[in-house]
């Protein structure tokens, strides 16, 4: 990845969609004289590999997918992929040519994750993989299934989360492995058996647009657990949460688990990246070094004993990977690498670099040590080639574990190449072998500061109660608290100005309404938990509402009707009342989880649940008020857009609905009733004065039709179909995005991506 940011997205490269085109590349072109002589001298596989690695770089890169969402929407959609899908493609013969069908990806667990590859023609010809491009696009499209690098999703997979730790991924945008932490979040409970973990997932990226991309990617998996940040990784600054022990001192946040999937030189997505092939170049990674560092040594300081922090890089240059890993641990001598040998052991792997030789632009001289470079090039060539000393191998690189280093080549299972380093950090102030840790040497110290040194322009901003602290030892914080918990202030709060934030910060403009909570006796959470039928222990104290600052007198006395509820869990809820948002730049947390909705002529409006957010709340709705029906009901609500109550066939859905009050209810398919169901599916409906509507937007009806139905039975609304006035519209991500809701907030969460609902019921 460049310097400006976007993976692929280099200074002069093609557009994303050109880069994709392998035909507008040519073999011949995949070449680089200076890739070729930089990579030889340093020896990353052996000779009498070089030319399979290279002939590997110039093929096609495999489509890889995973399977995603909670642990049983994913075996279920796995099975049907492998039961139903796999063996209709394995016989497949195009154009004389037998076509391969999609394998497991051998090393990814449960065999949720798989690679094909099809020239397009074939996808888009052969009847067989035209249904199964159609599978994949339908079920893409809802966030059941991922299109993810297959090397990319190795990292998440390294950190070992579970849902009660705190979690934080530095440089998260676009999100693939943000929703990966997620979904491990999000796994069983077992402590709480709650729908929400009591862990933290904090996503952050510095760049502006990528962290609503972020977002947007994030709201696939509704997470209460979940904060996305726009800063500069390098220098963010510490949260304070009151202490377990003392709730009237405040201490630092420090995390379990830290991924640095940090920017680098991309150098490893050359098989799809195909521009890298013209402008790749060893300033590329000397450049980067620096940052690289700094975001790795700013991980290590906010990491907890015993906690893990996982660097990852699609670079194959050392400069990028051993050089900083080797710098951070001199620099840190309570962390070491960890040998996770044992740990997917279908995958083939390499051992990280124990030496390598740094070159400038030239290209002419790799050099042995910095001395022979500082001694051989002029002043002016070395403030060019932006090397300090480490970039070089230290002097005691055999005692850093470097091997322990995953290196990923692409000819060892046609992937792209990666590179990964797990760090653990010890228990406070001893090495991870116990022995008590001396303070980094002068000297190391002095060669890691240097090469990790923070630009004049970079230096923190932020002002004492964020600056960057280097001991991360409880504080006690008496002056910020941003958003308030409503309870402790007047009913109907005035919306504060906390989520107002500073110009400039990690660049574009930041504009976010505050988070308020609301007193859990507020009309609509109450309105919720009664209309909703949620029992007590529903989290009423955790909802918070967006609204746009304004004058706090003025909305006092007419404060802004709220359309949509958001939810946190009890950890975020902290973070985000006991932090100051006028310096951090906060764009979500939580979900949102409640949505108004028009009830019709004569009713008022309510709150519905959203369709994603709906396995969140299943847990908390009383089992009674959930209503059973067969798939001959489901028929008719994926194909009609609003059926009578007349519509369904005599039985109990119908009679129950027809007594039912309007509004939000949730139904439920049995699998017993349904053999063709592999566990129960659980849907919202809304009830108005004369229709059933389901709840989940086009997209998801579409995927969820063809799942049950094997087809798209699902009609497109026609204009004289359109709802009157009593009945609901859904509206899908897109069209909520567009229009800022909540009085216009630039980065929303969640904004009614409605999916079909597997639940884990
Ligand atoms: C390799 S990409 C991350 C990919 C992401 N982890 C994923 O799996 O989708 C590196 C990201 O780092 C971000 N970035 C660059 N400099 C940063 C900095 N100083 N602090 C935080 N993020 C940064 C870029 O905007 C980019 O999104």
């Amino acid at each position: 990845m460049g310097r400006n940011n976007k993976r692929g997205g280099r200074r002069g490269h093609k557009p994303k969609d050109d880069v994709y085109r392998t035909d507008l590349v040519e073999k011949a072109d995949m070449h680089n004289d200076r890739f070729t002589t930089y990579y030889r001298s340093q020896k990353i596989v052996p000779d009498d590999e070089w030319d399979v690695f290279m002939e590997s770089l110039r093929t096609p890169l495999p489509t890889t997918f995973r399977v995603a969402g909670s642990r049983q929407t994913a075996q279920s959609l796995n099975a049907t992929l492998r039961d139903n899908h796999v063996p209709n493609l394995s016989n497949v013969v195009f154009e004389d040519q037998p076509i391969p069908p999609p394998v497991q990806v051998p090393w990814y667990p449960d065999g949720l994750a798989w690679q094909f590859n099809v020239p397009k023609k074939v996808l888009r010809k052969q009847p067989e993989f035209k249904e199964f491009h159609s599978f994949l696009v339908f079920e893409t499209e809802v966030g059941n299934i991922s299109r993810q690098e297959a090397v990319s999703m190795l990292p998440p997979l390294f950190m070992d989360v579970e849902p009660h730790h705190k979690v934080m991924d530095m440089c998260a945008a676009p999100g693939s492995k943000t929703a990966q932490l997620l979904e491990a979040l999000h796994a069983q409970d077992t402590l709480t058996s709650t729908s929400i973990p009591s862990g933290l997932l904090l996503a952050n990226d510095s760049d502006h647009k990528r962290t609503h991309l972020l977002i947007h990617q994030s709201a696939r998996l509704p997470s209460p657990a979940l904060m996305v940040t726009n800063l500069d990784a390098s220098i963010y600054p510490q949260l304070k949460l009151p202490s377990a022990s003392n709730k009237n001192q405040m201490e630092t946040l420090l995390f379990d688990r830290i991924l640095c999937d940090v920017p680098c030189s991309g150098d490893g997505t050359m098989r799809k990246n195909l521009g890298i092939w013209k402008t790749w170049q060893p300033m590329d990674g000397n450049g980067l070094h620096g940052l690289q560092l700094r975001i790795l040594q700013r991980a290590m300081k906010l990491l907890a004993p015993q906690g893990r922090v996982v660097y990852s890089t699609c670079s194959l240059n050392p400069v990028e990977n051993e050089a900083v890993i080797a710098c951070a641990l001199r620099n840190n001598p309570d962390f070491r690498l960890v040998d996770v040998s044992a740990k997917l052991t279908a995958l083939h792997r390499r051992p990280g670099l124990t030496s390598w030789r740094p070159t400038d632009k030239s290209l002419c001289t790799t050099y042995d040590t910095y001395d022979t470079f500082m001694a051989t090039c002029t002043e002016g060539e070395v403030v060019k080639a932006k090397m300090t000393r480490g970039h070089w191998p230290p002097e005691d690189v055999e005692k850093l574990d470097l091997p322990r280093c995953l290196r990923i080549y692409p000819h060892l299972q046609d992937t792209g190449g990666f590179f990964v380093a797990v760090l653990e950090r010890a228990s406070t102030n001893t090495s991870p072998e116990g022995v008590p840790v001396a303070a980094p040497s002068r000297e190391n110290k002095r060669e890691a500061d240097e090469a990790a040194e923070i630009p004049e322009s970079k230096k923190p901003r932020l002002d004492d109660a964020t600056e960057v602290e280097d001991d991360a030892e409880a504080s006690v914080q008496t002056d910020v608290v941003a958003a308030v918990p409503a309870e402790t202030k007047a009913k109907n709060p005035a919306p504060q100005k906390a989520g107002k934030q500073k110009k400039g910060e990690g660049g574009g403009s930041f504009k976010e309404n505050p988070y308020t909570y609301l007193p859990p006796d507020d009309p609509s959470v109450l309105s919720c938990v009664s209309r909703l039928h949620l029992t007590p222990a529903f989290p009423s104290a955790n909802i918070l509402v967006r609204t746009p600052p304004g004058d706090a007198d003025a909305d006092a006395a007419a404060p802004v009707p709220v359309r949509n509820l958001y939810i946190t869990n009890d950890l975020v809820k902290l973070l985000v009342t006991h932090n100051d948002y006028n310096r951090i730049r906060l764009a979500c947390a939580g979900t949102k989880v409640f949505t108004k909705q028009e009830a019709g002529r004569g009713a008022d409006a309510q709150f519905r649940v959203l369709g994603e957010a709906l396995p969140l709340v299943l847990p908390y709705t009383d089992p009674e008020t959930i209503v059973d029906a067969d798939l001959a009901v489901l028929r008719i609500l994926v194909e009609k857009a609003y059926p009578l109550c007349g519509a369904f066939p005599d039985g109990n859905f119908r009679r129950v609905m027809t007594e039912r009050e309007t509004g939000s209810h949730i139904v439920r398919f049995p699998r017993e009733l349904d053999p063709i169901l592999s566990h129960d599916l659980m849907l919202p409906i809304w009830k108005s004065t004369v229709s059933l509507t389901l709840m989940i937007d086009k997209k998801a009806k579409s995927a969820l039709s063809m799942r049950v139905f094997g087809k798209d039975i699902t009609s497109p609304v026609k204009e004289k179909e359109k709802p009157a006035d009593d009945e609901p519209v859904v509206v899908s991500a897109e069209d909520v995005e567009d229009g800022a809701e909540d009085g216009g907030d630039e980065l929303v969460n969640g904004d009614g991506a409605e999916d079909a609902v597997m639940t884990d019921a």
